[in-house]
């Protein structure tokens, strides 16, 4: 704990603790030089026997006296100074501090000789606090700070409806005037003219209607409260009541300032409240806490200060095009005047697409390092706030710096949080959040003006943006950034395998682990290498080696293979000819991918088996190539219908891809004859379809009967391959797990050769035989 000094205040000792340091310090007094301060700040040294020292300082036996406040004030100052100079932080530090046979003097602080490692350290917490105060406070001060505050709002609300008026019974006039006024009952009445209302007030024990009254309050409301006494002192004479004798009435006005005065002393004392807190918890002061709630919090990255190299393009693997695309911005903050004299216009922000993990953010930090230029990063997700105007403040912040440090890059990432459609103040309308989208919006406008500052927006919902974010001027650039191709794998796994200490050097096993990974991300391949080298690390090697990347591979894809509720063999016999069929329909056939493997250990994610198979980098498929697709969809249904002749619900995932597909192929790509060139949305199979029941029943004939088609085809083939279906099935049944290399091994080389090679092990001893990897596109078996 701090012992601040504040100019001409007394120093913010924490109030417990107080009285009982400034004892302890006033035995240490006596036996040190002692300090006296001229002016608050500047310090002055003064021998013990200085005559202008003041005497009662120094008569520390006597007990503390409440003198005069000369005397404390001094004192006060000067043990706080004094402990402030020699370390002291905490009462323990003063108990030390204290100890028997221990000599201190204030030229030579001893907190600093003592423990100068945590004096620096303090130091250094204190700015770190500074740079960021807000991180620090507890919960629990800021809720009584909020609390506090509601309560004070509130009870100004209620100030303003009245609160006394809703206390008593209303009554009418009529009842005021027949049996208070004319019975003599009444004893005074206040009225409230910011209310509208008159308290009555009757006298002690009245009768009202023959009754005695308990409550001797009642109100009556007064359209016209200036008017009011006048209209009683005229009841009055009409009921014969002497002037004299006519019941006082008194005006309480409330002030037009009362409110405003309750709200400042409410806010005053919360002020104190949190004051006095914070020099117990440490925490910046109120004002300081409300500025940082404001302020946005984005993550400041100064390429050219003390981080020295940033993330360069070469720390960003594959994404080629997106690269050249964000080049152009790179040379715009290089060399601003080379696009001006030409009269260019550059492109004020480019949209960052596509799926998480795929690179985005380290694509927008490495252009800001490559432009040397500061790095300026928000999430969308910080602008929205539950406190209105919260989020457009933070936007507003967040320009004002980038301004001040221009030329320089502005990243949003998640856009999407404040970047919505608006919905024009309908039902649903998110007002919050629309100002925030406006106020985005004005300073993206007003950096047009301003030059050197770039935006860059991450999101992966372009579709939801609304369309005044991609207007020409603001994010007219769309850079898209998918899931890496295999060649892009490839060199995301050297990138972060150089990074590893290997038994081979990376090149030997990036193109395997590229082919045994499709639909992963970059940040998925770089968790992948890390898995690896934890593994190696728990196995207690010295060295990464093959198997440690099958594990990891495995447990990122795959999930951890289940020890228990394994399958009954005879279900085990099924599982294992239906993945044997799916393996076997795509080896025989000419338009399949290439597999990867067959396993039949059941997994966490409860897959009882899969077929996983390297998926091309294709994007068009004729007819011929989608009918196989189907085929070896269907291979493991037929598979158990050939070798069993009665089926099981195993086949249910497969069976909807290819209803899919076979409905695909009707409806959307137009390759049935009886159907024809039409191509409905996916969209329109709701209530009211685009087409007739008719075209309807037919669609539904044709995609029967295609599938019928298929599956045929498929019985066939294993019909005709038997012998290599029951090899298979075995051998599966055995080893449980089976590489590309094995079944070429077992039933020789796929008859539609070298497209469906797998890349061969690069490695020694993997994959031993009943450890798997993972089923990602696999056709599953559940
Ligand atoms: N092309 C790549 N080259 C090297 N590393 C990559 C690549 N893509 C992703 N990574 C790794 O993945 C991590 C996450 O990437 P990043 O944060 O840039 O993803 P993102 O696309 O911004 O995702 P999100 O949309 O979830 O924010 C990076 O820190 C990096 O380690
Ligand atoms: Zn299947």
């Amino acid at each position: 704990m701090e012992v601040l000094w504040k100019c001409g205040r007394s120093p913010l000792l924490p109030a417990s603790g107080k009285m009982n340091l400034l004892r302890l310090a006033r035995i240490g007094l006596s036996s040190a030089s002692v300090q006296q301060y001229s002016t608050p700040g500047s310090i002055t040294r003064t021998s013990p026997n200085s005559t202008d020292f003041c005497s009662k300082c120094r008569c520390i036996e006597e007990p503390y006296k409440a003198g005069s406040t000369h005397h404390k004030r001094l004192e006060l100052q000067a043990v706080s100074a004094l402990l402030r100079r020699s370390g002291v932080h905490s009462s323990e530090d003063l108990v030390r501090l204290l100890a028997p046979g221990r000599h201190f003097s204030t030229s030579t602080p001893l907190g600093n000789q003592q423990d100068s490692g945590r004096d620096d350290d303090d130091h250094h917490k204190d700015d770190k606090d500074k740079e960021n105060p807000n991180e620090k406070i507890p919960l629990l001060p800021r809720l009584i700070f909020w609390f506090w505050l509601a309560f004070g709002v509130y009870t100004i609300l209620r100030m303003g409806q009245g609160e006394d008026s809703n206390v008593f019974r209303f009554i009418s006039w009529n009842e005021f005037y027949y049996d208070m006024l004319a019975k003599g009952e009444v004893e005074a009445i206040i009225v409230r003219p910011e209310n509208e209302a008159a308290i009555i007030q009757l006298s002690e024990g009245a009768i009202i209607k023959g009754k005695r009254v308990d409550t001797r309050f009642y109100t009556l409301k007064i359209p016209d409260p200036d008017g009011f006494e006048d209209k009683v002192r005229k009841a009055e004479a009409e009921l014969s009541i002497r002037p004299d004798q006519g019941v006082p009435i008194h005006y309480q006005r409330q002030s037009a300032w009362t409110p405003v005065i309750f709200l400042g002393i409410i806010a005053i004392a919360g002020y104190f409240l949190l004051r006095n807190l914070s020099s117990r918890v440490q925490l910046p002061n109120p004002t300081e806490m409300f500025a940082n709630e404001r302020k946005a919090k984005f993550m400041r990255v100064d390429v050219a200060s003390k981080h020295g190299h940033g993330i360069s393009f070469k720390d960003v693997a594959g994404l080629t095009e997106a690269k050249t695309e964000i080049m152009e911005f790179v040379d715009y903050l290089k060399t601003p005047q080379r696009f001006k004299e030409l009269g260019a216009k550059i492109p004020r922000g480019a949209l960052l697409l596509g799926p998480p993990g795929c690179g985005k953010t380290l694509l927008a930090r490495a252009v800001a390092s490559e432009a040397k230029v500061p790095f300026l990063a928000m999430a969308g997700s910080e602008f929205v706030e539950m406190l209105g105007g919260l989020g457009a403040a933070r936007v507003r912040d967040l320009f004002k710096e980038a301004r001040k440090r221009a030329p320089c890059i502005v990243y949003i990432d998640e856009i999407d949080a404040v970047g919505r459609k608006r919905t024009g103040g309908g039902f649903g309308s998110n007002s919050e959040e629309e100002h925030t989208l406006n106020q985005l919006l004005v300073e993206m406008d007003g950096i047009g003006t301003q030059e050197g500052v770039i935006m860059l927006a991450a999101t992966n919902r372009a579709d939801i943006l609304d369309k005044a974010l991609l207007r020409p001027g603001r994010f007219d650039r769309h850079i898209m950034i998918d899931l890496p191709t295999l060649i892009e794998r490839r060199e995301i796994f050297n990138l972060y395998l150089r990074q590893l200490k290997l038994v081979d050097p990376p090149e030997v096993y990036s193109p395997r682990l590229a082919q045994l990974t499709p639909g992963m991300s970059g940040a998925d391949i770089s968790n992948l290498c890390n898995e690896a080298a934890i593994h190696a690390a728990r196995e207690g090697k010295k060295i990464i080696e093959g198997s440690d990347f099958e594990y990891a591979a495995e447990r990122v894809i795959a999930g951890v293979a289940k020890k228990t509720g394994l399958l009954a063999p005879t279900e085990k016999k099924v599982v294992a000819y239906h993945e044997s069929g799916h393996a076997l329909v795509g080896w025989l056939l000419e338009y399949t991918d290439a597999l990867i493997r067959i396993s039949i250990v059941p997994r966490t994610n409860s897959a009882l088996g899969f077929a996983q198979y390297m998926p091309s980098d294709q994007k068009l498929y004729s007819t011929e190539e989608l009918f196989e697709r189907m085929c070896m969809a269907l291979g493991g249904r037929a598979a158990e219908s050939v070798i069993f002749n009665h089926v099981t619900t195993g086949a249910q995932d497969d069976l909807q891809k290819v209803t899919k597909m076979a409905y695909d192929q009707i409806r959307c790509y137009g390759m049935n004859d009886t159907i024809g060139i039409l191509s409905f949305a996916d969209s329109d199979t709701g209530f009211s379809k685009p087409y007739s029941k008719k075209l309807q029943a037919t669609i539904d004939e044709e995609a029967q009967a295609l599938i019928a088609k298929a599956f045929q085809y498929t019985v066939k083939v294993l019909e005709e391959n038997k012998e290599k279906l029951h090899k298979l099935a075995t051998t599966l049944l055995e080893k449980e797990v089976m590489s590309y290399e094995d079944i070429e091994k077992l039933i020789g080389p796929p008859p539609y050769g070298e497209k469906k090679k797998m890349e061969p092990h690069g490695w020694e001893g993997i994959m031993p035989s009943n450890d798997t990897p993972p089923p990602q596109k696999a056709s599953e078996n559940n």
